[in-house]
């Protein structure tokens, strides 16, 4: 499928990574800023591992899964994506894009309100010129999540907030990838939706052996989302480890912080 090996390489391959951005200056005499949105970040996650990456508003999350994805350029370091290095600007990604998927935050934008759900989900296989049945592949993977038989001839706005989230999700892996990347994927749905769809989740992890990451701002749902967690603050990251033990003895200062405020919240568990 990919122009990559698979092997015993981990799934994805962080090595030094930094980014930075530079902001032209907004008043006349103002000068060019350079924000470090990634300080010297390595990790490793390997191929079937859920993790979940943890961090106050800023601290690089985003821009953290944006290189893993190949969607914005190191200022410095590798990202590799088993076992071959992800060059944004230089190579074509169409490799990394069929074996990578992403589903956002926000499940009222996300999605054209004048194409169907059927066309908004075979664009991955459109664009990744995948061969067979699109529209058989796009009805399954509708089935898979949840929804009415009829989805795909229905447009956005016949589906509620959750259903376009199990909706986005179908999306996300109707081409077969090999990681999903959620960016905030149920904060924007209320508690008992919130809970199915990370059950979905975690259901299409297990059936297809997928590699699971992240980014949450809800320290109460990682323990149901990821074995392991990754903890971020300005742009770097400041504990990894299994999340039973990040979330009961927190070796962080700012990972105790964000411990200790959220068992501060009234009738918050751990167990979510
Ligand atoms: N395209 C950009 N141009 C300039 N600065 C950027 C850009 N993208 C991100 N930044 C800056 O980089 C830093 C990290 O941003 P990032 O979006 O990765 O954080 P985050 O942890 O995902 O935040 P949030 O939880 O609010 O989404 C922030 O200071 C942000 O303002």
């Amino acid at each position: 499928m990919g122009a990559a090996p698979r092997g015993d390489h981990p799934l994805v391959e962080l090595a030094g990574v930094s980014k930075e951005f530079r902001t032209p200056p907004r008043k006349l005499f103002e000068r060019a800023q350079t924000v470090c949105a990634l300080t010297d970040v390595s990790l490793t996650i390997a191929r079937g591992e859920s993790v979940a990456i943890v961090g106050e508003s800023g601290s690089g999350k985003t821009t953290l899964v944006r290189q893993m994805l190949g969607l914005s350029t190191p200022t410095a370091g590798t990202v590799r994506f088993d076992g071959v290095e992800v060059v944004p600007r230089s190579r074509d990604l169409g490799w990394l894009r069929r074996r990578t998927g992403l589903v956002f935050q926000d499940p009222y934008s996300s999605f054209n309100p004048r194409r169907t759900i059927g066309q908004s989900v075979a664009e991955p296989l459109e664009g990744s010129a995948i061969p067979g049945d699109h529209g058989e592949m796009v009805r399954a993977v509708l089935e898979r999540v949840g929804l009415p038989h009829d989805a795909a001839t229905r447009y956005p706005d016949a589906f509620s907030g959750g259903q376009r989230q199990r909706i986005a999700v179908a999306r996300a892996i109707v081409h077969g990838p090999e990681l999903l990347v959620g960016d905030e994927p149920v904060s924007a749905l209320d508690v008992l939706v919130r809970a199915r769809v990370l059950d979905l989740l975690a259901e299409l992890r297990r059936e297809f052996g997928l590699t699971l990451v992240t980014i949450t701002h809800d320290l109460g749902i990682v323990p149901k989302l990821a074995e392991r967690t990754i903890v971020m603050q300005g742009g770097r990251i400041v504990e990894d480890g299994l999340t039973a033990d990040l979330l009961t003895a927190p070796k962080h200062p700012y990972t105790q912080q964000l411990v200790a405020s959220r068992l501060r919240l009234p009738g918050t568990t751990w167990r979510g």
